[in-house]
């Protein structure tokens, strides 16, 4: 695997693939590498013949300025990841190489739709901005044929789909099904700030999500969500900022279970950390 800093570099080496045309996939990653994002690297292997994973902590998605000093960065472990899951390039760029104004911001706004203010970007103001500033960069860098995103972010997918139509911009996006722990916390790189406790309370967001799944056909919505929150709520340590039944496409909270394309989403902070999850209804 070949370790790539710079735009330049990374256009030089993947030129010869381009003109033999090659398929090239990218997988955007923020690092702090765990099997939901090998699985990542694994479909994208499936689908395509090259493979660049980015490994960038973007600075401009992060609110919090606590949330990203205390991200973890562990390059080696890293390196050791891609290498073993015979990953063909990893791109490590600096901030300044994506932000060359960096402290200074460039100005970025694009029209994502009303989802982007629902949901993690009504707890995150702004968040899918930086996102998609940084994903159309790297798609600019890399020009993959096709990326791969977890359904984990399921929001994220849709906002990238939306910045792909915005631009007109003539590549794939597939969304990759969320890899969980056995007893079923999703996996993230943030997990690793839950404390012993933390880690247990945890386990109830996937569990109130397949509660919600598992009673779907027998409940009425409000009955769902009421027991659902209930659960959440009655974990000491879990601070619910939401959980919803939506579409899928809008993101809105739905009223009846009628319609396609159903999704239970859930975002709370378990001690400090503050986790995200989701799960497909129909
Ligand atoms: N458990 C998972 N299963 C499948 N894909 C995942 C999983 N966790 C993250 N991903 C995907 O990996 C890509 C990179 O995500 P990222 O580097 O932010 O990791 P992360 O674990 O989501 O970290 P965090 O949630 O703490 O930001 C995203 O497309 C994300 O949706
Ligand atoms: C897509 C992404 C790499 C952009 O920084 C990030 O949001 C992530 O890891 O999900
Ligand atoms: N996994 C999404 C990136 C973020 O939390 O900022």
């Amino acid at each position: 695997m070949e370790i790539i800093h710079t735009i330049s570099a990374l256009k030089t080496v993947l030129q010869p693939f381009k003109k033999a045309k090659s398929k090239v996939a990218l997988v955007p990653t923020m690092g702090a590498l765990h099997k939901g994002h090998l699985s990542l690297i694994e479909i994208a292997q499936q689908h395509a013949d090259i493979v660049v994973c980015s490994i960038f902590v973007n600075p401009t998605q992060f609110t919090d300025p606590k949330d990203l000093e205390k991200y973890p960065r562990p390059l080696e472990h890293d390196i050791k990841m891609l290498t073993e899951a015979g990953c063909d390039f990893v791109f490590m760029p600096t901030v300044k190489e994506m932000y060359p104004t960096f402290p200074k911001l460039e100005n970025w706004h694009i029209d994502l739709g009303n989802a982007e203010f629902l949901l993690e970007g009504e707890f995150r103001k702004g968040h899918y901005q930086g996102v998609t500033q940084i994903v159309k960069k790297l798609f600019d860098a890399v020009n993959p044929d096709i990326a791969f995103f977890g359904q984990k972010d399921f929001q994220q997918v849709l906002m990238i789909k939306n910045m792909v139509k915005h631009f007109n911009m003539p590549l794939e996006i597939v969304s990759c099904p969320i890899i969980r722990e056995s007893d079923g916390l999703a996996m993230s790189s943030r997990n690793i700030h839950l404390s012993n406790v933390d880690r247990e309370n945890a386990l109830i967001l996937s569990k109130a999500l397949q509660f919600v799944r598992d009673n779907f056909e027998k409940l009425s919505v409000i009955e769902l969500l009421a027991s659902a929150k209930e659960m959440i709520n009655g974990t000491q340590g879990v601070d619910l900022d939401y959980f919803t039944i939506a579409n899928g496409e809008t993101l809105l909270p739905i009223k009846d279970k009628e319609a396609k394309n159903l999704i239970a989403l859930v975002a709370a902070k378990v001690g400090q950390t503050r986790l995200i999850d989701n799960m497909l209804l129909n």
